[in-house]
């Protein structure tokens, strides 16, 4: 997994540059970026932890699943602290299921298992935890969405083209599922 640095539009982000130092962020600071509809905020990442894991938060609208896609290295949490977010996921065995989180419901998420998931309702907030052997992948949505320094959501989906999802995804241990189906629906 590619390890990337500090860059100039993380400057406003309140996380120190330099690793090893205590920090403290207020609400809408962290590093930001847009991704389809929406907004990724990382709190700290793999630079702050030597890359052992990373805490980000995920906001939406309600909105369209999004791609199915699998981690073959790295474990996702998914703790819902607002709104509704349904959580597609499928096991090794093939076996696939889905559930409705809503605040103060979790979905764990092992490296190997396809999964998605759909905002159900707007202004749902996920919090994220995504670490496994390969590091933390959290400079994935800024590589295939785009960093912002706004602090709401995107006022228009941002929509990587397909070739991107590749090329970014394979940097970040995101693998791309375009045949997957999911039968739960
Ligand atoms: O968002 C999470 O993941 C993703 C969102 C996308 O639009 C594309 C993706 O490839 C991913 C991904 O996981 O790779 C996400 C959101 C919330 C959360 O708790 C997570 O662990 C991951």
């Amino acid at each position: 997994m590619t390890i990337e640095y500090a860059t100039r539009h993380r400057h406003a982000s309140g996380i120190p540059p330099e690793p090893g130092k205590p920090y403290f962020l207020e609400k809408g600071e962290g590093d930001r970026a847009h991704l389809f509809g929406d907004l990724f905020t990382i709190y700290a990442g793999g630079e702050q932890t030597e890359n052992t894991f990373n805490f980000f938060t995920c906001e939406g609208p309600r909105g369209d699943i999004i791609p199915a896609h699998v981690h073959p290295d790295t474990y996702e949490v998914f703790y819902v602290t607002a709104g509704a977010v349904r959580l597609f996921v499928e096991d090794t065995e093939g076996d696939q299921q889905e559930k409705l989180l809503t605040p103060g419901d979790f979905g764990f998420v092992p490296k190997n298992c396809p999964h998605a998931y759909r905002m159900e309702r707007h202004h749902s907030q996920v919090v994220g935890v995504a670490a496994g052997p390969a590091g933390t992948f959290e400079r994935f949505f800024e590589n295939l969405g785009a960093p912002t320094e706004q602090r709401g959501l995107p006022h228009d989906p941002v929509v990587p083209p397909a070739e991107r999802l590749d090329e970014v995804g394979h940097r970040y241990d995101v693998r791309f599922l375009p045949d997957h189906r999911w039968d739960t629906r």
